[in-house]
């Protein structure tokens, strides 16, 4: 997967297709809602293993009952790329089954 920064348009178009996601400071970022603490730790301890899977790991906060992720890539200078994306759709994946939205 290409790891060349993306264009602001690219981002924009990209972010269109991923509702919740937003662009914050070159960093794409997505803050979920759980019902309980408990459910919010199951989410980042999955969310890690998506993370080593893929070697592309996120700033992963967990509050009382949030889980904030933010992104970009640090090969790429800090950009984002098709990497941060990739990792944004597979936890888009997992989320609902953790009750996230
Ligand atoms: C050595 C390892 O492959 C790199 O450090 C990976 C790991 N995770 C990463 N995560 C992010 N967000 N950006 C990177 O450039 C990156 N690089």
């Amino acid at each position: 997967m290409a790891t060349e920064p993306l264009s602001q348009k690219e981002i924009e178009d990209r972010l269109r297709e991923l509702p919740g996601w937003s662009l914050d400071d070159n960093r794409i970022a997505r803050t979920y809602r759980l019902g309980t603490h408990f459910a919010a730790a199951a989410l980042v301890v999955h969310v890690a293993g998506i993370q080593d899977e893929l070697d592309h790991h996120s700033d992963l906060t967990l509050g009382y009952n949030t889980v904030a992720l933010t992104v970009n890539t640090h090969s790429a200078g800090g950009a984002v790329t098709d990497l941060d994306f990739e990792l944004a759709r597979r936890v888009e994946d997992i989320a609902p089954g953790h009750g996230a939205s």
